[in-house]
This record gives structure tokens, C-alpha cells and sequence, in this order.
């Protein structure tokens, strides 16, 4: 199935999180299941905190471009627009939150599973539970806003 991170231009698809043309980056693929979007993520060896469990800030960061991907499809689907069309509507952070609920234990595939709480403007705010060998072990929540067309400076292609 297609991801909603196949739809990024090139030339803006170099998130360390999300961009498909980051090769050092975690190039994560989320879809849509039902109402939920989903990302499914092997973290390595290398993703250790303590032996045996998963480093916070690789949890941080699945949630973070998990949650602007859902919140970015989330606004295609309100306005019934196809994910390619144009003109792209993309998202960036302005918020991050993740409660740690118990140490994920680093041994397979983590599951994030998205839910829209709130559309609101050019505002989506987006909670998502980690869940390592069927226990949800960590909560995100995060304000991902519409990007300006001069982020940056950058071309919000
Ligand atoms: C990453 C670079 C990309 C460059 C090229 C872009 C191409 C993109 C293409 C494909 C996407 C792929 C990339 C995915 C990215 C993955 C995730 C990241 O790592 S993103 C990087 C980290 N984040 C930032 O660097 C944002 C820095 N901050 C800002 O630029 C602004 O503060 C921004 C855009 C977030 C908001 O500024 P305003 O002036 O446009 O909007 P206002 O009016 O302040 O807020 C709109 C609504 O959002 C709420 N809001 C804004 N910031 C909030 C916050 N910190 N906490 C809670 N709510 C917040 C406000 O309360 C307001 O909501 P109410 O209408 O009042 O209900």
C-alpha cells in the first residue's frame, strides 16, 4: 500500500525521520487503517538505551514524523482530496509530547498507532501509542501545524 510519505516532493524528502531520500535517516511508511494511521518500525541494535530497551529519542522521533505524515493525510481526507494533488499541504512540529509508560523492550517490529483528536485551522493535533510486543509502552502527542509557504525560507513543495 501506498505511504503518505511516498507523496513528499523530492526535492523536500529529506527528513531525518521520514524522507525517503535520507539514507542515514529512519525513512519511516505510514498508512491509513480505518480512522487510525499506522507505522511499523525495527529498531536496530544501535537504538539502545539500556541493554535490551529502546532508546526514548528514537521513540520521539517515530512519533514525531508519525504524527505530522497522519496530520498532513488527515487534512487531505477532511477535504477530500487526494494525498498526490496539489496544491501539497505539509506539516511541521510545533509541539512534541511522549509519556514513557514502561521501558520498550527493543525485540522486533514497534507499532504506532495514530488518532486525530482535533482539526482546527491550519492546526492538527495527533495522539499515537508505541506498542512493543502487544503492550502500549509509550503515549505521544503532538500540534502539527501546516507549513508556511516561506518556512524557512524553504519551498513548502
Ligand atoms: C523540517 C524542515 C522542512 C523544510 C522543508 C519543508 C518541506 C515539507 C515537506 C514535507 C514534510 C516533511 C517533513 C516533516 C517534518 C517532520 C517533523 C519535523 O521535524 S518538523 C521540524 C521541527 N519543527 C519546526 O521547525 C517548526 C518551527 N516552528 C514554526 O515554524 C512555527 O512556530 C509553526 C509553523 C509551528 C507555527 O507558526 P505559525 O505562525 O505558522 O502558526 P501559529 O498561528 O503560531 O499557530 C497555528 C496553530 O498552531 C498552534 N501552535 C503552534 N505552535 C504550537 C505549540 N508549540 N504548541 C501548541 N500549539 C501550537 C497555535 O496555537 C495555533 O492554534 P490555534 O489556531 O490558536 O488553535
Amino acid at each position: 500500500m501506498e505511504a503518505f510519505q511516498d507523496h513528499y516532493d523530492d526535492a523536500v524528502a529529506h527528513c531525518y525521520g521520514c524522507g525517503r531520500n535520507n539514507e542515514h535517516g529512519h525513512q519511516i511508511k505510514t498508512c491509513w487503517e480505518g480512522e487510525e494511521t499506522v507505522t511499523r518500525f525495527t529498531p536496530e541494535p544501535y537504538h539502545t538505551a539500556i541493554p535490551g530497551f529502546v532508546y526514548g529519542g528514537l521513540i520521539a522521533s517515530l512519533v514525531d514524523c508519525h504524527s505530522t505524515g497522519s496530520a498532513a493525510a488527515a487534512m487531505y481526507r477532511q477535504q477530500n482530496r487526494e494525498l498526490g494533488s496539489q496544491p501539497p499541504m505539509r506539516f511541521v512540529t510545533g509541539s512534541l509530547h511522549v509519556d514513557y509508560l514502561k521501558p520498550t523492550p527493543l525485540d522486533g517490529a514497534l507499532e504506532l498507532r495514530g488518532r486525530i483528536v482535533e482539526i482546527k485551522g491550519r492546526k492538527v493535533v495527533v495522539e499515537t501509542d508505541v506498542i512493543a510486543c502487544g503492550e502500549v509502552t509509550a503515549r505521544g502527542r503532538v500540534v502539527a501545524v501546516q507549513m508556511p509557504a516561506d518556512f524557512g525560507g524553504a519551498k513548502a513543495a
